[in-house]
């Protein structure tokens, strides 16, 4: 048993040993299993975020990595939620099944001290755990070791501090440090809106439109407002002591419309601020919430209807699963989470993750705006909670239950067509948005600049809050990322390298995630770990770059299209059911240097391209007179048929492609020959004007 144990996969990283593990080694291999052990916080599917560590936990226990890379690795061992009850029964560990969770007495509580007796919570999908009376969290193989631990040393409880996470680097602990007293500082310099003059709190109210919530409603949730900025604060209190971790300063920026636009930054950084405001207002045995997209919507609910709510610490971009053991207490979920497309596929979606059968979701509409928009409008929230629509959804329905979604999608075109590339206006006229759920396949002669040109276009809707996720097989991460970010910062920072730390703290923010994979991987192994980062991080957006690193594995005395088609159908399987967009990357079947390339290009057959709802292709011509054109051409779009070909300057020094500045040529709807259009538009110099890229 102990050699099964040392070979799960562990990593050398902890260098501190607590007290009680030194003077109690149970036995010596594992011991070092647990002294030594795999990070705490290391996902087990090997997913890195961008920023800092994933799973740092609520009340912020010292345990994250604050430069973990975005990566990640294929699952040690998928775990299933037959697997995690079968082996709590055989060591005889009493579990309720909950929504989300399962729900265990916490073994890091002494048994005379555990109030509630079943505060431990093992996550259904990934096996990962938290005790909520103790913080401590970490993957299912930590807690089967610490299982093992406590059999082999026939003890009831263990120590909290059991589980080390990385040892923080005199940096981290600076950085950590310096948040936690700007927390305070802020927190501290901040007046509670009851202190604020009448006049002045109504003249803070009209800034942020929240007129109709009461100051009552403001200090009951701690919301403060910070002079110097003129910036709400919402406050993160957390942990057994239920003390400050962080706050939210939230800005209202006039527009000179009756709308105004928010902005926000927190403290820790977004990625490590894991705040369900409101939590702390919630009764032990309320068994109701709504679940909102943003703190205001919080206390419009909360004053309007009068029940339990809390919100989703970064809108409704995500919900991390080291929330759900806080959500599990409730039999009834509503999740009003905005007044949009988005909001209303992110509350679908999300409903799984809570257990369908407690969810019902607010349809956005004209009738049912965000909570605090309601609020303004004297809507009755009774009404609109009660008439909210069981996510759990029958598989025979009626015109009448679609009704109401037909009718959506006809009054919001634009919001169904997806999320418009803010760089590209050529892609957004000819696809008109970026989908979920869709399957692009994204091919170009060998060299010509694909992975350069699909990470700009996936950066572009990244920055637009769709969660990325980054297959990169044939260039590693750091070139990738390196890419990445020139393109975000548009300029070459290895000159200007005083501004890195800048752009870095930027790009930080963005829910940007690569996996660890590089050469030749198995598809299996692929699809899990984009699996898992879809439930971890809501990934919106995966991108495999390219395909051919997944044909070695297969077995290629079958035919190689055949093989090909296989996996792209994998893919296509995986973007329909997890409502995700994929993008493949694919090279060419046969390039000939003076042929554009066609959708036959690329496949091995007519059934593998009808699997894909877009096809786009980067064309190379090289010319004399403008050598780094190209031109991109979609031939396939499923979603309304229109197809096209727009030219791209390649700017050097920024990595990025833009359309030429002074084109004379019109986007063109093809209808047929593809080439002859390529050769007018392209081909041809403007005459009398030597090197000029503008056609
Ligand atoms: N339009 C362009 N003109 C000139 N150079 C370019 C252009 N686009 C990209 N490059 C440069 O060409 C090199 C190769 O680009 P990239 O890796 O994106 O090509 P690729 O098509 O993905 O290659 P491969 O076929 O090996 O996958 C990079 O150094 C990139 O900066």
């Amino acid at each position: 048993m102990w050699r099964s144990l040392l070979l799960r996969g562990t990593t050398c990283l902890v260098q501190v040993a607590t007290p009680r593990l030194l003077h109690q080694r149970p036995s010596p291999p594992l011991c070092a299993r647990l002294l030594t052990r795999r990070p705490l916080h290391r996902p087990p599917c090997g997913l890195e975020p961008r920023g800092e560590g994933y799973f740092l936990a609520h009340g912020g226990t010292r345990a994250f990595k604050k430069d973990a890379k975005s990566s990640v690795e294929a699952p040690v061992s998928p775990t299933t939620i037959t697997d995690i009850k079968q082996y709590l029964r055989t060591k005889e560990i009493p579990f309720h099944d909950g929504y989300s969770c399962l729900h265990t007495p916490s073994i890091f509580v002494e048994p005379s001290a555990r109030r509630d007796s079943f505060s431990l919570f093992v996550d259904k999908t990934t096996g990962q755990f938290l005790c909520k009376d103790t913080l401590v969290e970490g993957s299912w193989e930590d807690l089967q070791d610490c299982l093992e631990v406590m059999q082999k040393e026939e003890q009831d409880f263990l120590s909290p501090r059991v589980l080390l996470g990385y040892p923080e680097s005199v940096e981290e602990q600076e950085d950590r440090e310096w948040e936690l007293r700007e927390v305070q500082r802020i927190w501290s310099s901040s007046v509670p809106f009851s202190d604020l003059p009448e006049d002045e709190a109504q003249l803070i109210k009209t800034m942020f439109q929240i007129t109709k919530i009461s100051n009552a409603t403001l200090k009951r949730f701690g919301v403060r407002l910070f002079k110097p900025t003129k910036s709400l604060v919402f406050p993160w209190f957390g942990g057994p002591d239920s003390s400050l971790k962080g706050v939210k300063l939230l800005s209202a920026q006039s527009t000179g419309t009756d709308k105004v636009i928010y902005n926000e930054a927190t403290v820790p950084k977004c990625n490590s601020y894991y705040n369900l405001f409101g939590l702390p207002l919630v009764g032990r045995m309320d068994a109701e919430v709504v679940l909102t997209g943003h703190e205001l919507d919080t206390l419009a609910v909360s004053q309007a209807a009068g029940l339990p709510s809390v919100a989703l610490p970064r809108g409704f971009s995500c919900l991390p699963p080291i929330l759900l053991p806080y959500l599990e207490q409730f039999k009834r979920v509503t999740l009003w989470l905005g007044d949009d497309i988005r909001s209303w596929e992110a509350s679908k979606i999300y409903s799984r993750k809570l257990g369908l059968r407690r969810c019902s979701l607010v349809r956005p509409g004209e009738s049912r705006p965000r909570p605090v928009e309601a609020l303004d409008r004297g809507k009755n929230f009774g009404h609109i909670i009660k008439s909210s629509i069981p996510a759990a959804h029958k598989s025979i329905v009626s015109f009448k239950q679609l009704r109401e979604d037909v009718y959506g999608e006809l009054v919001n075109t634009e919001q169904v067509a997806g999320v418009k590339w803010g760089r590209f206006q050529e892609l957004n006229r000819i696809l008109k948005g970026h989908r979920k759920g869709e399957l692009t396949v994204f091919t170009g002669p060998t060299g010509s600049g694909k992975t350069t040109f699909i990470s700009e276009v996936a950066l572009d809707l990244c920055m637009q809050g769709v969660n990325t996720l980054w297959g990169s097989f044939e260039i590693n991460n750091v070139r990738l990322a390196k890419i990445m970010l020139t393109q975000f910062a548009m300029q070459r920072l290895e000159e200007n390298l005083e501004q890195y730390d800048f752009w870095a703290d930027k790009f930080e923010e963005l829910a940007l995630y690569f996996m660890t994979f590089h050469g030749q991987q198995n598809i299996k192994t692929v699809l899990d770990t984009m699996q898992h980062a879809v439930y971890l991080y809501d990934i919106n957006h995966v991108i495999i770059d390219n395909l051919q690193f997944m044909m070695g594995q297969e077995n290629l005395s079958v035919d190689k299209f055949a093989v090909q088609d296989h996996i792209i159908g994998a893919f296509r399987k995986f973007a329909t059911n997890s409502s995700c967009h994929v993008t493949l990357v694919i090279h060419p079947r046969k390039e000939e240097d003076d042929r554009e390339l066609q959708t036959a290009s690329i496949f091995g057959s007519a059934k593998a391209s009808q699997e894909a709802d877009n096809v786009l292709i980067l064309q190379e011509k090289k010319l004399v007179t403008c050598p780094g054109r190209r031109s991109l051409q979609v031939t396939k779009n499923r979603f309304d048929g229109d197809v096209g070909i727009f030219p791209l300057d390649f700017h050097k020094s920024s990595l990025t492609f833009a359309a030429p500045i002074k084109g004379r040529h019109k986007l063109r709807k093809l209808a047929g020959n593809v080439d002859k259009i390529l050769l007018n538009l392209f081909l041809i110099p403007p005459p009398n004007k030597k090197n000029n890229c503008d056609i």
